[in-house]
């Protein structure tokens, strides 16, 4: 379901393949291990996985916490100790001197592949590319009985003893420099480690396709004069020949021929004459092309202006700058409700470490939030890259390149932005923090919060946590001395918080006439518009009528992929699946019994604005949803209309609920509170209580104040209570105690594995076959983790397949991670079934 939440961005939209854990992949790669593999892991000695603390659990050395990692920085120091052979080392060892050095001069390459099998692999470096090869680099490499040399990635490059001089070579570094630097290597392997996916498809997240294939540049040769040139040969040559020649020594650079050429006066063909006999070396580079069209960076007509801090912001500010000059690695929780200027305190926070020479990353949710964030960072500091999901090839590998080369201060993006590579980072800001969509939805599934948290702390730099409505993660964190709380509870300009009115509609009075504007919420937008104020409407669901049924015979238009109900969707008359995208025309009648006068039930949107439309005829309104917001530019248009004023009612998905900045709306109003309440998740009410304050929170953001009407069935649901009193403490003081109970995240730690296949009971077979194995893992490891399941997930099909799912649960990360390792290491299914299964570390959508 392409919702904006979920779109895709700056990595995932590259063709990065699935994680390749079906049969079918491995039986097509039968590659036999060419070199022994590095020593297995013994991950339990991982402070990070302590407990789901862990989140946000300080790390000081990730060198120190994995084997992988280790054996990187053996290999460093045994490579120092290499070139400065002691005295006694020489005289303590057996063999003679001599021998020794030989073998010495062993240097191994630990490859990893992105596709099975995965690796780590060790090759022999040949003497040629000694200098050159260096862990970060790409390489191609012999594999198995492959005819053609196969890439991979070097992670390392150690010393090895003469039972290695048998090993393979490298055959070629594909790279003329590492695509990232040694601490990013390190990320990767411990992302590897952590979520169970192999290297190679880790790295082939880290660094956008964009970049691995070089897009948007080209190649040129550039000449050098021969080294071997003497002056009496050089008199020899004729005369234009003899201008190029000498025009090239002068310059300090090599040239292009065409450079010369129009230097020399003469046509290119001296030059090619030149390099005919040898008197100038070709040397080929890529480059950018000079013609890339880099779009116009856009933001939606807001200036901004440094603001005067006030108390509390200065003193989080003081807080963040200290942390930021402390030079170590650390968690800060920027808790301020909305409205409170935390955007204000990031720039000036970043504006400190940018006057220190370094650089920030800015993460936000989603693409909504860019064109006002965009503006604010790019009327403050001099060198902003958004990275956005609509940028060409080219442009992101242009971005890429300057950030590398230092010439980025600030780096704003979705969950990608994590691995910018940031020659100088000092500061990792991640706004929303709370957000889902900072986690990946596909293979590695990683989480932004858990990567930037390694990443700084790997780094020594504080990573910036901040949110009206923390996570209970990170709220959790805080109170156990995991990260440092800095709380802004008021809003800026002493604004008041808006006031919340809870409409039950469980009264036939208060819903007033039918529809889904209740008599209280239509009273409420007449008033704003009277008053020149705009309204903003939630509802959180897409399309016209969420479900199609026939009224004779009960048949619900259902998709045959998915099993799941299809949304009417009026702009076309299509009838679609929200979770595989399959489309048909709505049936006009019952295509089970005929009868023609099939009913369209549920709302979503655009029935909304049907409605909004009928009752407010006098405004403009206009719809902020994933189907409206298809096109590039969709949402800086509607957003800049909306500041203009131009839009009376904006009425939308949660795209609309989530750090808007508008000072003239009066009035949100959310027209079902209750949407998210009823999954089949324990976050449930974690999410209602996020969604309703942030919505909430979009007024009184001005001087005229501000109003909310919350639509609901549960008025008396504590979390729907505490959203509308804005009381945050109360709704994490009653949710832990819920979480509590079953020991879920925060306080404890969960992992899912999904099993899916297109025969329902060959898959059923595997996830009892995986069952098992956990099972008997645990027994093993004699660890406590509760095992739920297989069970058919709230989604039984997905796109033509059936789906099962386990859940793992303990109080350590380490424990769950450790178990799931033992048990499927080496698991394969058979792969005429066509069954895979996928590791979820730290699920958060349990559908
Ligand atoms: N010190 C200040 N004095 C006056 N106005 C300020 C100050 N700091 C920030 N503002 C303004 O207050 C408004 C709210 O700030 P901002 O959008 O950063 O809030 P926020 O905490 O990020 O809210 P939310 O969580 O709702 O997104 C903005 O218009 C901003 O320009
Ligand atoms: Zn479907």
């Amino acid at each position: 379901m392409p919702t904006l939440d979920s779109l895709p961005v700056l990595l995932d939209d590259l063709g990065i393949e699935p994680l390749d854990l079906s049969p079918l992949a491995t039986r097509r790669n039968p590659g036999s291990p060419v070199s022994p593999p590095l020593p297995p892991s013994e991950p339990t000695d991982e402070p990070d996985e302590h407990s789901s603390l862990d989140d946000l659990g300080e790390v000081d050395d990730l060198g120190e916490l994995l084997p992988e990692l280790a054996a990187l920085e053996k290999s460093k120091r045994s490579e120092s100790s290499r070139q400065e052979p002691s005295q006694s080392e020489l005289f303590e060892t057996d063999p003679p001197p001599w021998e020794l050095a030989v073998q010495d001069d062993v240097m191994l390459a630990s490859i990893v592949f992105a596709r099975s099998p995965h690796g780590p692999y060790d090759y022999r470096i040949p003497d040629p590319l000694l200098e050159e090869l260096k862990p970060g680099m790409r390489v191609a490499v012999p594999l198995g009985h492959r005819k053609k040399p196969t890439p991979g990635w070097c992670v390392a490059v150690k010393q090895g003893t003469a039972l290695h001089r048998k090993l393979r070579d490298v055959t070629e570094c594909l790279d003329d420099s590492p695509l990232c630097d040694s601490a990013l290597v390190r990320l990767v392997m411990w992302m590897s480690h952590y979520y169970q996916v192999p290297a190679g498809q880790v790295f082939d997240t880290l660094i956008p396709a964009s970049v691995r294939a070089g897009a948007g540049t080209k190649k040129t040769t550039y000449f050098t004069p021969a080294k071997d040139m003497s002056d009496a040969e050089i008199e020899k040559l004729p005369a234009k020949q003899q201008a190029a020649m000498r025009l090239l020594i002068s310059s300090a650079r090599a040239m292009t021929a065409a450079e010369l050429a129009v230097g020399a006066k003469c046509t290119e063909d001296p030059i090619r004459r030149l390099k005919k006999k040898g008197a100038i070396v070709p040397e080929v580079r890529r480059e950018m092309h000079s013609g890339i069209r880099i779009l116009a960076q856009q933001n939606d007509g807001e200036v901004d202006r440094s603001h005067e801090l006030t108390e509390q912001q200065s003193a989080a500010l003081d807080r963040i700058q200290t942390a930021v000059d402390s030079g170590r690695g650390r968690t800060l929780l920027l808790h301020g409700v909305t409205g409170s200027g935390k955007t204000e305190v990031y720039i000036k926070a970043i504006e400190h470490v940018v006057s220190q020479a370094g650089s920030a990353i800015v993460m936000v949710p989603e693409i909504s939030l860019t064109p006002q964030t965009r503006g604010r960072f790019e009327s403050r500091f001099e060198s902003v890259a958004v990275l956005h999901s609509q940028m060409s090839p080219s442009e992101r590998h242009f971005h890429w390149q300057r950030i590398r080369r230092g010439e980025v201060q600030v780096v704003i993006g979705p969950r990608s932005a994590v691995f910018a590579p940031l020659p100088n980072l000092g500061l990792i800001v991640l706004d929303e923090e709370h957000d889902t969509s900072f986690k990946q939805d596909t293979q590695p599934r990683y989480h932004a919060r858990k990567v930037a948290h390694a990443r700084a702390m790997s780094l020594g730099v504080p990573l910036l946590l901040g949110s009206a409505t923390p996570s209970m993660e990170a709220w959790h964190a805080a109170q156990t001395g995991h990260a440092e709380l800095i709380s802004m509870p008021n809003r800026v300009a002493n604004r008041p918080m808006p006031d919340v009115q809870l409409v039950d509609l469980r009264v036939r009075d208060e819903r007033g006439g039918g529809g889904a504007i209740s008599r209280p919420l239509k009273q409420a937008v007449d008033d704003t518009l009277r008053e020149g104020g705009q309204a903003i409407l939630l509802l959180n669901r897409r399309g016209f009528a969420t479900t199609i049924q026939c009224p004779a015979c009960g048949h619900v238009v259902a998709c045959p992929d998915c099993d799941m109900p299809l949304t009417h969707h009026r702009d076309g008359g299509k009838a679609m699946c929200h979770y595989c995208d399959y489309t048909i025309a709505t049936p006009p009648w019952c295509p089970s019994c005929r009868f023609d006068g099939i009913r369209y039930g549920g709302l979503g949107t655009q029935k909304l604005e049907v409605e909004t439309k009928a009752k407010f005829p006098n405004a403009n309104i206009a719809r902020m949803d994933s189907d409206t917001m298809k096109r590039p530019g969709s949402h800086q248009r509607v957003l800049s209309e909306f500041r203009s004023g131009e839009i009376d009612i904006l009425l939308g998905t949660q795209m609309i609920a989530k750090g808007l900045d508008f000072p003239n709306v009066l009035l949100v109003g959310v027209i079902n509170a209750d949407s998210a309440l009823h999954f089949p998740d324990f976050r449930a009410a974690e999410r209602t209580f996020q969604l309703v304050t942030q919505v909430a929170g979009r007024t009184g953001r001005g001087d005229r104040g501000g109003r909310v009407i919350v639509q609901t069935f549960t008025p008396e649901h504590p979390a729907i209570q505490a959203a509308s009193r804005h009381d945050y403490m109360q709704f994490v003081e009653d949710e832990m105690v819920n979480r509590r109970k079953f020991n879920y995240p925060p306080l404890g730690s969960v992992a899912r594995i999904i099993i899916r296949g297109p025969v329902e009971d060959k898959t059923e077979a595997v996830a009892d076959a995986i069952l098992a194995r956990l099972e008997s893992a645990r027994d093993l490891l004699q660890s406590e983790v509760r095992i739920l399941g297989p069970a058919p997930p709230p989604i039984v099909r997905l796109r033509g397949k059936y789906r099962f799912h386990l859940l793992l649960q303990a109080t350590e990360a380490a424990v769950v991670g450790e178990t799931i390792r033992r048990a499927l290491a080496d698991f394969k299914t058979d792969p005429k079934d066509e069954v895979e299964f996928l590791i979820d570390i730290d699920p958060v959508n349990l559908l």
